[in-house]
């Protein structure tokens, strides 16, 4: 976060993208080496919590809005006691209520929306885009582009159907350029996020066939948010291990949406979560049919030149052990690792994230900096934490 004398400005942040639409860019007016201002709506969430202490160590950002519902009054410290030291910490606004737009969007360059869905796409619908605001979104609101699937798989007629056309899908190594020049991005799904990125560049390239992906993947606690249930109990979740929405979770088409329009045509997945006894981590095991003449050094050597220049996909070499979700735990990063399966014409792809980072917050603050014209791993830097 932005505590002043500012570092020397990167050479990017010369030429801010200019978002689409945009009448007057707020950032224009701003010095070069002006701080970036943030709104953090939804902070005292789990998302909310670990956008600020990604931002903390963010030498731009200059946090000066956020906002809650319950919570609302309060002081960050009192909701997350890790939050009450340091200069962090006295920098740090009180929590308000996210209604009150007019007062807060006016100290804001971009906009965190970390609140629940259907309650996000009203509010994002009230903010001023027109005027320069960027938004990063990281419900479900505005990741589907189809209304009628919307309607499908949320429920309810979605309320601001132009902007739901307009976003940007933010998984930022494939669809970077378009995140760039977005007023409003509508930041991925974790499991969305853990499937894609080993997929997407295999359909693209026709290496995989379309036919039978399954995408079986674990997920820590901390992905159902903060908000009391009982399915994230103690008791519920401790020394054991559950599938849940099995055939019927709203991330399944979201992901086939992003692997239909790699492939060029529809394509359908078996998708099964599942939640288990640990805080973060997402291990998404996925099970693909080969392409003609293709095995799984195909595959990696594709996979290896997509994220060739990446700074956060790491796909393994060949006889390597496959990664854990201890291996990127706190960080940004995704690990990929691809072997042939027993079954001759198959191969088994295992991908990891952090949910909270790349799966949320971090992903989302990567594409600020993309939309900002700042350096895309500013902030992103922090090694997994392990054990
Ligand atoms: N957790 C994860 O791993 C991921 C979550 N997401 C998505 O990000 C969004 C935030 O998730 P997460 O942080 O986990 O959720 P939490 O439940 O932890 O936090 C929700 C936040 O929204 C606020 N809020 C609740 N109801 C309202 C309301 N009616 N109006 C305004 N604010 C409200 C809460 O305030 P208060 O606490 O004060 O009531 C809190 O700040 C969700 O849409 C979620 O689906 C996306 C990817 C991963
Ligand atoms: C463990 C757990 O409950 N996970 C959440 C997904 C969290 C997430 O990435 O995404 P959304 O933004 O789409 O909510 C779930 O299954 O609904």
């Amino acid at each position: 976060m932005a505590f002043l004398p500012l570092p020397s400005l990167p050479r990017s942040f010369a030429a801010i993208p200019r978002p689409q639409k945009c009448r007057s860019p707020r950032m224009t007016t701003a010095s070069p080496s002006a701080p970036v201002k943030v709104a953090i709506l939804g902070a005292s969430g789990y998302t909310g919590a670990e956008l600020l202490r990604i931002l903390a160590q963010h030498p731009r950002a200059q946090i000066t809005t956020l906002t809650a519902e319950r919570s609302a009054g309060k002081t960050i410290g009192q909701v997350y006691p890790q939050f009450s030291y340091g200069l962090f910490a006295s920098h740090l606004p009180v929590l308000e209520k996210t209604t009150d737009v007019q007062k807060w969007t006016e100290r804001a360059d971009v906009v965190f929306c970390c609140l629940p869905h259907a309650t996000t796409q009203n509010i994002i619908a009230s903010l001023p885009l027109d005027d320069g605001l960027r938004v990063v979104d990281l419900s479900a609101d505005f990741r589907l582009r189809d209304v009628e699937q919307y309607h499908q798989w949320y429920g309810g007629e979605h309320q601001a159907q132009q902007l739901q056309k307009e976003a940007v899908y933010g998984i930022t190594e494939l669809f970077r350029d378009q995140v760039r020049t977005a007023r409003l991005v509508a930041n991925p799904g974790c499991y969305p996020t853990s499937a894609q990125l080993p997929l997407i560049p295999l359909l693209r390239e026709k290496l995989i066939l379309p036919q039978d992906i399954i995408i079986d993947a674990k997920s820590g606690t901390s992905g159902a948010g903060r908000s009391p249930k009982v399915g994230t109990l103690f008791c519920e979740v401790a020394d054991g291990i559950s599938a849940y929405g099995v055939a019927r979770h709203r991330h399944t088409p979201e992901i086939e949406q992003g692997l239909s329009e790699a492939y060029g045509s529809p394509i359908r997945v078996s998708f099964t979560p599942h939640l288990m006894p640990m805080s973060r981590g997402i291990l998404a095991t996925i099970y693909v049919k080969l392409a003609p003449g293709c095995d799984a050094k195909t595959l990696r050597q594709c996979l290896q030149r997509a994220y060739q220049s990446e700074h956060f996909v790491h796909v393994l070499d060949e006889g390597l052990p496959p990664p854990q979700t201890r291996h990127v735990r706190g960080s940004n990063n995704c690990v990929i690792a691809v072997v042939d399966d027993a079954v001759p014409g198959r191969a088994i792809l295992v991908s990891c994230i952090d949910n909270v980072v790349k799966g949320a917050s971090g992903q989302a603050v990567q594409n600020m900096n993309v939309m900002m014209g700042l350096p895309e791993s500013m902030g992103l830097e922090n090694q997994p934490m392990f054990p």
